[in-house]
């Protein structure tokens, strides 16, 4: 067998440089052992033929059939290494190990070595790495030749059978497995490639039958030095090796332990943060390397810097955004606070601090657009225009205070609209922020910035989507704030919003620098002022607007319904007429409401009707098909059934017949007035007082207070024969109130209730189209009631043609009441309770003195 080193050819030397340590401690390798001529490496074209060093198998010392199974092969051709042909086709490598590195002699090499079979050879950087299997070891003997190769003769030294009655060689076999179950389950605490480890496994598990074996395994996995390895190599009785094997395998626990701890410290360091920061960098690296560089991506603090400045922040704000930008400048972007300071910045920036659009001030075009856009109205348009009228004389001394108004009325009576029309009509921008349900404050004055996700509130928002600082805001639905919601009252924010002694210093949590408000102009709107708290209230202007009366409806339905629906459903405006008479119609017979809303609704579908008509009319034609009637724009009176139906709403009172112990009432709630019926009976029973219909207590009150009266004064007013008779000895009373879903409360059905309850008592009607409403007190005296002109409109809407009520209210009808109303109606005015009952049953009633003596006497 031969031992051959080429020391002279660079080539070689590179080979030696590039094994990698760990492959290398796979296989003992040492003098680079390929047998072949100086030629063939440098041109593989010109390999020379292996030379068998000895065709004599007899020799242990000389064959290369004592080695195990014949492997010494080097299987394929291979780039670098030309492939070497022997006879029989088989190639052989011995690998020994030099002493010193460069100048080889004999005296270099080591006399231990390994017999090896090459597995892989790659090229790799700066050189190729080559893998090997060693087979067995072998022993040098003596070196036959030394040019132009080391040759040697070599004795394989197999390991030898394990003699199991060697009790020490059994004991060391199990501390050499202990040791190694020990070392396994460390590398899989590294978290080593699964492969490997099962294979680990396996051998593990041969370590009785070949421990010789095992050893020089796991030899190959552990870091030692090459002179450690060398003495594993020459430690060829197995006790010895072994023992060896164990003290290294030792010193590699201890060594893995200590690194897995560190290794522990280490990742708990290197938190989330940091290494997001380092993949990070490393993506600006690759970017970089790749030339797809963000240009932008440098200069983010110049870009914020640049867009501060262009806002002309105040002093106070700015002084702030340089605090925040050199905070953000001595961050890494990856953290939490930087996005939140970064977030921050872009508010400061986006909100317009100096930037204002510019009024139109001319009062004349002004008027113009807001009766075009709305009929009537006339009380809010005329308190528009005197804002822009003083607007624009006190202009030069740049102090003007908007108003902050509150539109209050049922819905559908054109609030939101009118503040559209408002906002265009003085050439601002306009916001609408709906109230309604609005329960925590942060909502309008934002988070604190402490608060994860924190925002400015809805005042902010609106202001940066307007992108200029004198918007008109339309603070929608305002009575709907919740109050005493379980995050502060939100109501209590608009203290401040809505105080132009304050507003100029709004100072939003989240932003937490004062932002000046005073600039924009606030419209509120309400259906009622009930929840309006108090506070809040005083600091606005309320404009009521009613709700509207037919005549109105119809102008309006005319003058903007109408042409509005056509327009949106891309008809021509000749292409649909509607008769006075059938708008009318749709306004009494469809719809029962304060404003307009339904009455919108179903002109729309009496459009859609007609669109749908015209269109069928326009397709038979543009497909030449002959049409038998032309299509015909107008709607009239007959026409409105056939399109939406049958009439919904009835005339309510006019359509019922009086009969005892009903009495029409009045009412009013926050979505406009109606009128209520009052239902009395009675039974056999011990006088008790029953009540039904979702009542309030003030309303229960009220009927107490009305059966007393009319228990205590049944003599006077004929209900008993004798004074000290109980009109309800033998009975019990019921008195219920129709639409029993709907809650009702208040004072103001008191007198309807007595009235009702002597209509019972004395088996007498009062006329249907009779209402009345009113306050009554245990004296008898009729106190004025609120809501006098929604309860007089509701009523003539329904067909009441005489209404009573208290004296005090006759201001009310005479001022809000519109004309057109009050020409319909008779109206009786009454301070006592005897004018109440003698103006409702028209004089019927059996009255035994007057009833102002009535009163009188008790008082
Ligand atoms: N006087 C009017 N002239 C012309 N159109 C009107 C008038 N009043 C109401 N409208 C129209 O009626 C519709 C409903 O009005 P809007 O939405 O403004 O009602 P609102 O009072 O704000 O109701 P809500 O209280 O429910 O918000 C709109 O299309 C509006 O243009």
């Amino acid at each position: 067998m031969q031992i051959t080193r080429r020391d002279s050819i660079p080539l070689f030397e590179q080979i030696l440089r590039t094994f990698d340590s760990r492959e290398l401690s796979k296989c003992i390798i040492g003098t680079f052992p390929v047998r072949a001529s100086p030629t063939s490496i440098t041109s593989p074209s010109t390999s020379a033929p292996i030379q068998e060093s000895s065709a004599d198998n007899k020799s242990d010392t000389k064959k290369p059939s004592v080695l195990p199974h014949g492997e010494l092969i080097i299987p394929g051709p291979s780039p670098l290494l030309p492939n070497p042909r022997s006879s029989n086709g088989k190639e052989e490598r011995a690998l020994v190990s030099l002493r010193a590195s460069s100048s080889v002699n004999p005296a270099h090499i080591h006399s231990t070595g390994c017999a090896a079979r090459l597995v892989r050879l790659e090229r790799a950087v700066g050189g190729f790495t080559v893998v090997l299997e060693g087979l067995v070891r072998l022993r040098l003997n003596k070196f036959t030749s030394q040019s132009p190769y080391f040759e040697a003769d070599v004795t394989p030294l197999p390991d030898k059978a394990v003699n199991k009655a060697d009790q020490e060689l059994q004991d060391q076999i199990v501390a050499l497995r202990s040791t190694s179950k020990e070392f396994v389950s460390l590398l899989q605490s590294l978290k080593l490639p699964a492969p490997v480890l099962t294979q680990l496994q396996k051998f593990l598990d041969n370590v009785a039958v070949m421990p010789g074996q095992v050893v020089d395994l796991l030899m190959s996995t552990i870091e030692s030095s090459l002179d450690e390895k060398i003495m594993i190599l020459e430690a060829v009785d197995l006790k010895d090796r072994i023992s060896k094997a164990i003290e290294l395998l030792t010193r590699q626990i201890h060594v893995l332990k200590i690194s897995q701890k560190v290794h522990d410290n280490v990742e708990g360091k290197l938190n989330k943060k940091q290494r997001e920061f380092y993949l990070r960098q490393q993506m600006a690296a690759i970017k970089e390397e790749l030339g797809e560089k963000d240009a932008g991506e440098d200069d983010e603090m110049t870009q914020i810097e640049s867009r501060l400045a262009a806002v002309n922040l105040p002093a106070d704000v700015q002084k702030a955004a340089d605090r925040e930008l050199k905070r953000l400048k001595k961050m890494q972007p990856s953290s939490s606070e930087y996005s939140v300071i970064r977030n921050y910045l872009d508010w400061l920036a986006d909100l317009p601090w100096a930037k204002s659009s510019e009024d139109i001030l001319d009062v004349e075009k002004a008027r113009k657009q807001l009766n075009d856009d709305h009929h009537g109205l006339e009380k809010v348009k005329r308190r528009i225009l005197e804002y822009l009228a003083v607007t624009k004389l006190q202009q030069l001394k740049g102090d003007v205070r908007g108003p902050i108004l509150c539109l209050v009325g049922p819905p559908g009576v054109g609030k939101t609209s009118l503040g559209r029309s408002i906002a265009s009509a003085m050439g601002r921008k306009f916001h609408r922020i709906s109230l309604g349900g609005v329960w925590d404050e942060s909502e309008i004055r934002g988070h604190r910035r402490t608060y994860v996700g924190a925002l400015p509130g809805l005042i902010i928002h609106g202001l940066k989507k307007c992108e200029v600082n004198n918007p008109v805001f339309l603070l929608d639905e305002i009575d709907k704030v919740g109050s005493r919601g379980h995050h502060g009252d939100p109501s209590a924010a608009f203290l401040e919003v809505l105080d132009p002694e304050q507003n100029s210093t709004f100072t939003d949590h989240y932003l937490n620098v004062p932002f000046d408000l005073s600039k924009i102009l606030f419209i509120a709107t309400a259906n009622s002022l009930d929840t309006i708290p108090a506070p809040l209230l005083d600091r606005m202007e309320t404009i009521t607007i009613p709700g509207y009366t037919y005549a109105e409806k119809l102008a309006i339905a005319t003058n903007h319904l109408l042409p509005k629906q056509i327009r949106l459903h891309g008809l021509g405006e000749t292409d649909v007429q509607v008769t006075q008479d059938a708008l009318l119609k749709v306004a009494t017979g469809y719809t029962r409401e304060s404003g307009v809303r339904h009455l919108e609704r179903e002109i729309g579908s009496l459009v859609r009707a007609k669109a749908v008509e015209y269109a069928e009319i326009q397709e038979k034609k543009e497909a030449g098909h002959s049409v038998l009637t032309e299509y015909q724009p107008l709607v009239s009176l007959d026409d409105v059934e056939e399109i939406l139906g049958q009439e919904k709403f009835v005339n309510e009172v006019t359509e019922r017949v009086a009969v005892p112990g009903v009495v029409t009432g009045m009412a009013y709630n926050g979505v406009g007035g109606g009128i209520l019926f009052i239902e009395v009976s009675q039974m056999p029973g011990k006088g008790n007082l029953q009540l039904t219909g979702s009542l309030g207590d003030v309303i229960k009150e009220s009927a107490q207070i009305a059966l007393s009266w009319v228990k205590s004064h049944g003599y006077e007013i004929g209900l008993t024969n004798s004074p000290g008779q109980n009109v309800m000895e033998k009975a019990d009373v019921h008195i219920h109130m129709p639409s029993g879903g709907t809650p009702k409360d208040g004072p103001s059905a008191g007198i309807a209730m007595v009235c009702a309850l002597v209509s019972m008592f004395s088996n007498r009607t009062v006329p249907s189209t009779t209402a009345m409403t009113g306050e009554f007190t245990l004296r008898g005296l009729v106190m004025p009631v609120g809501g006098i002109k929604e309860k007089v409109i509701a009523a003539h809407r329904a067909g009441v043609r005489k209404i009573i009520m208290p004296l005090r209210n006759q201001k009310d009808v005479t001022s809000d009441v519109p004309v057109n109303v009050r020409e319909d109606i008779e109206f009786f005015y009454a301070s006592t309770i005897g004018e109440v009952l003698r103006e409702a049953f028209e004089g019927r009633l059996m009255v035994r003195s007057s009833a102002s003596t009535v009163v009188d006497s008790r008082m």
